[in-house]
């Protein structure tokens, strides 16, 4: 198989189909899984086959595409068309881009011709969004990069130790990744850096999917239990921090994945920069305090359970805590801006203000 670049993409032969790499499976398994049907798209969305704001914004918009395909009656009308946004919109509360992406798409289809016009559109419309993703992605490699080829150069060509939490690669991202972008551009420009990769409790995807893609990549990485960060920040083991963002208000706070505002507090104490990378579609241009922002809470049993390959080789789910015992999985947590040194975007990079991101994005909206 041709090596995968991007987590979604449309069937090459068939009309009507939408692939994804089941994200549930890796790096054990790669499997690709063909969607059918808008519940389909928000199935993938909710149980995190697909996962990542920037890519719940591509398969958001490919969801309006399979609605589209799959009207009742073969009539797409607003009426259906809007219930599936409405349906998309509430498969996951906390990344921005999954709103964004369905409404821009429902405002597409809104005018056209209840035809077939309908189904090119959304097509359209999905492939254009996926593929500026992947160019946005592009451009935060390209600012971010001079931030660690400052520290190499201040290090002499020792490598730059970056630590990241959760996985915002090309798998959550469409291709390069937002808080990857930089570590890729850096790798292939020739300078010598290492990733620390917190585990990412409780589904793991800075061991399974971070650590994976960086492997593939041939970036050197260390794998570290979630609550080692601070710990090497004190021994001056980390150089800079890069993560990325489901969610990050116009003045600057940041939502991202759980035990990410752990990583901020312990930076800003061991003076480490803290940057957060983001497209603009990850821009909430209706909140002002990350206190607003909407954090998903999801099955206690994620938290309760681990899965991973045993020593026949054999994928398997256990359980790990008493039997009874409760537990509660929230899924993000928001970071102060006053804790982020800067966010790399697009545009370039900013301080995590009002001012900051409005000098970047004077028209207050995502680019398309
Ligand atoms: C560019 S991805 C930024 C975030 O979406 C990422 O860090 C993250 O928290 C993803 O959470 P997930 O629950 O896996 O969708």
């Amino acid at each position: 198989m041709q090596a995968l670049t991007r987590p979604i993409w449309p069937h090459p032969e068939k009309a009507g189909v939408v692939q994804v790499i089941d994200q549930r499976l890796l790096p054990h398994t790669l499997k690709i899984l063909d969607l059918h049907s808008v519940e389909d798209a928000i199935e993938a969305i909710y149980t995190l086959t697909v996962r990542g704001a920037p890519l719940i914004g591509a398969s958001a918009a490919w969801g309006m595409y399979l609605a589209a395909c799959t009207a009742p009656g073969g009539r797409i009308s607003n009426e259906w068309m809007e219930e599936s946004c409405e349906k998309i919109k509430a498969a996951r509360p906390t990344a921005v881009n999954l709103a964004w992406a369905a409404d821009l798409l429902m405002e597409r289809v809104r005018h056209l011709p209840e035809d077939e016009t309908r189904i090119s559109a959304m097509y359209a419309a999905a492939a254009t969004i996926t593929d500026a993703e992947a160019e946005r992605c592009r451009f935060i490699g390209e600012y971010g990069l001079p931030l660690i080829r400052k520290i190499a150069e201040e290090k002499n060509g020792k490598p730059v130790n970056i630590l990241t939490h959760c996985n915002a690669g090309w798998l959550a991202c469409v291709e390069y990744g937002t808080a990857t972008a930089p570590v890729y551009a850096a790798h292939r420009e020739g300078i010598a850096v290492h990733v620390w990769v917190d585990e990412t409790r409780p589904l793991n995807q800075g061991s399974r999917l971070t650590a994976w893609e960086l492997g593939q990549a041939g970036v050197e990485h260390t794998i570290i239990a979630d609550n080692t960060g601070g710990h090497l920040m004190q021994q001056g083991m980390v150089d800079m921090v890069i993560v990325g963002t489901d969610r990050t208000t116009y003045t600057g706070d940041v939502a991202n994945k759980i035990g990410t505002y752990l990583k901020a507090l312990a930076a800003k104490d061991n003076g480490v920069p803290f940057y957060v990378a983001l497209p603009s579609s990850t821009i909430d241009w209706t909140l002002e305090k990350g206190r607003e922002i909407p954090i998903e809470t999801r099955n206690p049993d994620e938290v309760r359970y681990v899965q991973g390959k045993d020593d026949a080789g054999e994928t398997r789910r256990v359980l790990v805590p008493p039997e009874n015992s409760p537990a509660m999985d929230f899924a993000f947590d928001v970071t102060p801006a006053r804790l982020v040194t800067g966010l790399i975007t697009e545009k370039g990079v900013c301080p995590a203000t009002k001012e900051g991101i409005a000098a970047l994005f004077p028209l207050g909206k995502a680019g398309e």
